[in-house]
């Protein structure tokens, strides 16, 4: 496919963008069940990086399932088109410079894993927004449990698909024991503890 298209080097380069940042770029991967709190956190964590003066950006399930993969559905073969996507689209925006925050369900781990292979060189920071399934539906902030118990909606995760969940992920938060404004400061500290800012 890519047979005939040859690869342009900018004058700008990456170290310039990161330079004039003054960030080193990472990927913010949050993954967790529907209503696990991954956009409330990486909306928090954002807020955090604009008052320390770092660019970012948030890419979110909901919203890019609105423009860029509207022809998605929910089958496994449209998630896995989904996140492969959104880790170019990653790929991109930390080659831009930019800290960026993904918030999908991203349910499967060697997609995942693919993202993380993209990126290379420990950029990749895997955030599992750890919340029981109870929990998720307890909150169920968008009535989406109650309509897929009801069978309005199919291939439901955690339901009727499946979630594989992290086994090693940078960062681990757990919503069910600590406050938002706690699990932004973890995402922010780990961080700062890895010189991605200062
Ligand atoms: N069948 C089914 N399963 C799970 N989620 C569903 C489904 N149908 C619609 N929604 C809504 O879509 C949001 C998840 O989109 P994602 O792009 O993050 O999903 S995935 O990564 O491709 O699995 C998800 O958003 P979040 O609740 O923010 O996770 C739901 O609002
Ligand atoms: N400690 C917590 N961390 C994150 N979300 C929480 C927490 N406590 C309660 N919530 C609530 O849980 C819901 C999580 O929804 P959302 O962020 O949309 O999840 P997701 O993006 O994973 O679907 C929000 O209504 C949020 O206010």
């Amino acid at each position: 496919m890519t047979e005939n298209i040859v690869w342009h080097h900018h004058n700008v380069t990456h170290e310039d963008r990161c330079k004039q940042k003054n960030q080193k770029p990472c990927v913010l991967w949050f993954t967790g069940l529907s209503g696990s709190g991954k956009s409330t956190v990486a909306n928090a964590v954002e807020s955090l990086l604009l008052e320390n003066g770092n660019h970012s950006y948030l890419l979110d399930g909901d919203n890019v399932r609105h423009g860029l993969n509207k022809d998605l559905s929910f089958s496994e073969e449209d998630r896995v088109e989904n996140i492969r996507r959104i880790g170019e689209v990653t790929k991109l925006f930390t080659d831009a410079g930019l800290i960026v925050l993904s918030a999908f369900i991203s349910p499967f781990k060697q997609d995942r894993q693919q993202v993380r292979d993209l990126h290379g060189s420990g950029d990749f920071i895997e955030v599992f927004v750890d919340t029981p399934l109870e929990v998720c539906e307890q909150r169920d902030p968008k009535g989406l449990y109650k309509k897929a118990r009801a069978g309005d909606i199919k291939n439901f995760t955690g339901l009727d698909s499946p979630y594989e969940a992290p086994e090693a992920p940078e960062i681990h938060l757990k919503t069910d024991e600590y406050s938002i404004d706690e699990l932004a400061q973890q995402v922010l500290q780990h961080l700062g503890a890895n010189g991605f800012i200062s």
